[in-house]
């Protein structure tokens, strides 16, 4: 099982989340975050206004998934959330040990 932190601009949230349904993600958080990355010092475009870039609000998505649904999943979040701007965001996929579902006990990939 692998883990995909994906930090997207948060207007891309519903569409990247619909992409993920599509290719099979039953589950996901959502994080409020704010960050800066090479662009840092420059402006960016946010909502309609300029910011001068300190730390910006972007959202980050966290998907449990099987090894095989990685290549799919990561995928989707680019085709959904790329603009072709600076600030798209990034995405980071980190192995993951264990899953219990706490219901029923389930564990690894029944749980996700
Ligand atoms: N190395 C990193 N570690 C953790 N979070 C990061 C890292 N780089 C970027 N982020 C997070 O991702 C967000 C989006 O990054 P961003 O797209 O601006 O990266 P970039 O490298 O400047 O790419 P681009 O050239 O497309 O703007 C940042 O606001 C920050 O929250």
């Amino acid at each position: 099982m692998k883990k995909i932190e994906a930090i997207i601009k948060p207007f891309k949230l519903d569409e990247v989340k619909e992409a993920l349904q599509d290719v099979g993600v039953q589950g996901l958080s959502v994080v409020e975050v704010k960050g800066f990355g090479r662009q840092k010092g420059h402006t960016e475009l946010y909502r309609g206004a300029e910011y001068v870039v300190d730390f910006l609000p972007k959202v980050k998505i966290e998907v449990v998934l099987s090894d095989d649904q990685v290549d799919g999943a990561i995928e989707a979040i680019v085709g959904a959330a790329k603009t072709d701007k600076i600030g798209d965001g990034k995405i980071f996929v980190l192995p993951v040990e264990q899953a219990i579902r706490i219901r029923t006990g389930e564990f690894g990939e029944d749980a996700l």
